[in-house]
């Protein structure tokens, strides 16, 4: 009896010593578990702490040791309190990265001359240099860089461009493609090469550059097998204009295109293309995501309109206004030496942006009359342009109009007619204005001597001038950067005369751009042609909404 007690007060001791110890095993775990937590907390909150102690530090540094300009009066009503950065998706933030140090390399072909074939006497060469200049992550440009006073204290700014110390992507793993979209523009062919050569030669990629032939149908219509770009293709591209990829408007098919980058294991996608290309980029880059592909979308724009907003211009665009110079000259020759009241109608592109007639005209500097989409055409009246035709005539004999193909909507109506992407369809300007210049000049006794051209895809599908390969080889070399380091939904683009990058939402966003009718560059046309200003009077008190463009135009 005493034993089965004893062994019963036994047994109750060991589950109460047994619970006891649980819990103190419980809760000594709780507390080590909480206490590490807590240690994990504050060594990180300590590196934080010391990450920006660092950071003040070296900021403090900065201002110490910035000296103030040895010229310049300080003035105290123009300032810049906080800079945002318009920063583009990093897909190191969602993928595994490859991390691989970046470095430049030159590849060479060396010839053995004692090699029979060709192809034995070919054989490469490459040497690997460092970067001078590698761009780190904050590093950006000024969007806002006009200041006025007492006015906008902060401003936007854009990543600057260029090379980086750590690449997303192992070269040797990428497989790209590249693809023209949209209306013909100088420098395309440029821009396809300079991609291509960056790849194979700068990074040594591994994989393949496929050519997607005819737009953003290419990626599926069985029609147009997508081409392998190499080296020896692209080598003498860049002399002829237009795309030798082909392009087309329409045909945007997500699903096929998001297929077409799985099956084809494209990590790099260079989009070349205007606005609408670059919302298309934008859907495709998100797609990726959504899929779980690791891609880099890059859009470079293209325009010969120049309307893709923020840029300072779009590469093509001085080509196309050099081209329209040829143009303008025969419409003067026509009109002086054609009897009487000779006069030369010149029609250039430009849905909805005069930017290439503006241009075209301030260039050539012998235009009478200049008609774009952003200011309204009166045809009679006070400030009526056929009036103010005949006093050009009777002063000097001759007159030359450059015409947009966009303006005068108010007086022809708009169209209601699209093309495959949704684009309007514009109405005869260029004819009419010949009508109505002949009619005018009858009603007033008068005959007019009209000559009218028509040079639109001449001056479009030109080689890119010296200025403008330039421009695309920058562009080009660019992207290539900015996707190798993993960026992705991102445009490049001289902003404020520097290359930057820039999300593609805030592209698309106020694109196309039309120039601003109460900017200094109307002004100037104006001044030149000494055409009535059409341009109706802002209300009392009521701001101009393009005044506080980040870009002037
Ligand atoms: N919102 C959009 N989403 C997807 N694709 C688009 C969009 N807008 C246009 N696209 C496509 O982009 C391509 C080029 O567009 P387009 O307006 O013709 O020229 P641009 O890119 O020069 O503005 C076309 O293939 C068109 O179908
Ligand atoms: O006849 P197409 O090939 O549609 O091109 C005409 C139009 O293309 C444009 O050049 C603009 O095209 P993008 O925006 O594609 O560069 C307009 O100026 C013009 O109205």
């Amino acid at each position: 009896m005493t034993t089965a007690l004893h062994s019963k007060d036994t047994t109750t001791a060991l589950v109460a010593f047994s619970a006891a110890l649980v819990t103190a095993t419980a809760a000594t775990t709780y507390l080590l578990t909480t206490r590490y937590e807590q240690s994990k907390e504050r060594a990180r909150a300590w590196k934080q702490y010391q990450r920006e102690k660092l950071l003040k530090e070296k900021t403090a540094e900065a201002r110490k040791t910035m000296k103030e300009p040895s010229s310049g009066t300080l003035i105290d009503d123009v300032f810049i309190d906080k800079v945002f950065l318009w920063e583009c998706q990093d897909l190191r933030k969602s993928f595994a990265s490859a991390n691989v140090a970046n470095h430049m390399h030159f590849q060479y072909e060396t010839i053995h001359p004692l090699a029979s074939t060709a192809l034995q006497r070919k054989n490469s060469t490459e040497i690997i240099t460092q970067y001078n200049k590698l761009i780190t992550d904050h590093e950006c440009i000024l969007g806002d860089i006009v200041r006025k006073p007492n006015k906008q204290t902060n401003t936007v700014a854009y990543m600057r461009a260029g090379p980086r110390r750590y690449l997303h992507f192992d070269p040797a793993q990428v497989n790209a493609a590249i693809v023209t979209c949209g209306g013909l523009c100088p420098g395309l062919n440029n821009v396809i090469r300079e991609i291509t050569k960056s790849l194979y030669q700068l990074y040594a990629i591994g994989g393949k550059v496929y050519g997607i032939r005819g737009g953003y149908r290419g990626f599926w219509d069985p029609e147009l097998e997508p081409v392998e770009l190499t080296l020896d293709l692209v080598e003498n591209i860049h002399h002829g204009g237009g795309t030798v990829l082909g392009s087309s408007r329409g045909g945007f098919d997500l699903d096929k295109i998001l297929d077409f980058v799985r099956d084809r294991k494209i990590s790099q996608l260079f989009v070349i293309g205007g606005d609408g290309t670059h919302r298309g980029a934008f859907r495709i880059h998100e797609g990726c995501i959504e899929r779980g592909y690791n891609v880099a979308v890059a859009g470079i724009p293209k325009t010969i309109d120049n309307d893709v907003d923020y840029i300072d211009q779009s590469f093509g665009f001085q080509s196309a206004v050099e081209a329209a110079q040829v143009a303008i000259r025969s419409a003067k020759t026509e009109a002086v030496c054609n009897l009487p009241n000779g006069i030369g109608i010149v029609k250039l592109m430009g849905r909805s942006a005069g930017f290439i007639a503006a241009h075209s005209t301030m260039a050539s500097s012998d235009v009478d009359l200049c008609l774009v989409p952003e200011v309204p055409v009166v045809l009679d009246g006070e400030t009526g342009c056929l009036p103010h035709l005949m006093r050009r005539v009777k002063q000097q004999g001759y007159a030359v109009v450059v015409v947009a193909e966009g303006a005068g909507e108010e007086v022809l109506g708009t169209s209601t007619e699209v093309d495959a992407s949704g684009n309007k369809k514009l109405p005869a300007i260029g004819e009419f204005m010949k009508k109505s210049i002949e009619e005018y000049f009858k009603k007033h006794g008068e005959t007019a001597t009209v000559k009218y051209i028509d040079p639109s895809y001449t001056v479009r599908t030109v080689p890119a001038n010296a200025a403008d390969s330039l421009y695309c080889m920058q562009l080009a070399q660019n992207a290539v950067h900015g996707a190798m380091a993993g960026y992705t939904g991102f445009s490049v683009g001289l902003c404020n005369n520097r290359m930057v990058l820039l999300p593609i939402p805030e592209l698309v966003a106020t694109s196309p751009r039309s120039m601003n009718a109460r900017g200094r560059t109307w002004e100037r046309v104006i001044g030149l042609t000494r055409q009535p200003n059409t341009v109706p009077e802002l209300e009392e008190g009521k701001v101009d909404p393009k005044d506080n463009q980040p870009t002037p135009h």
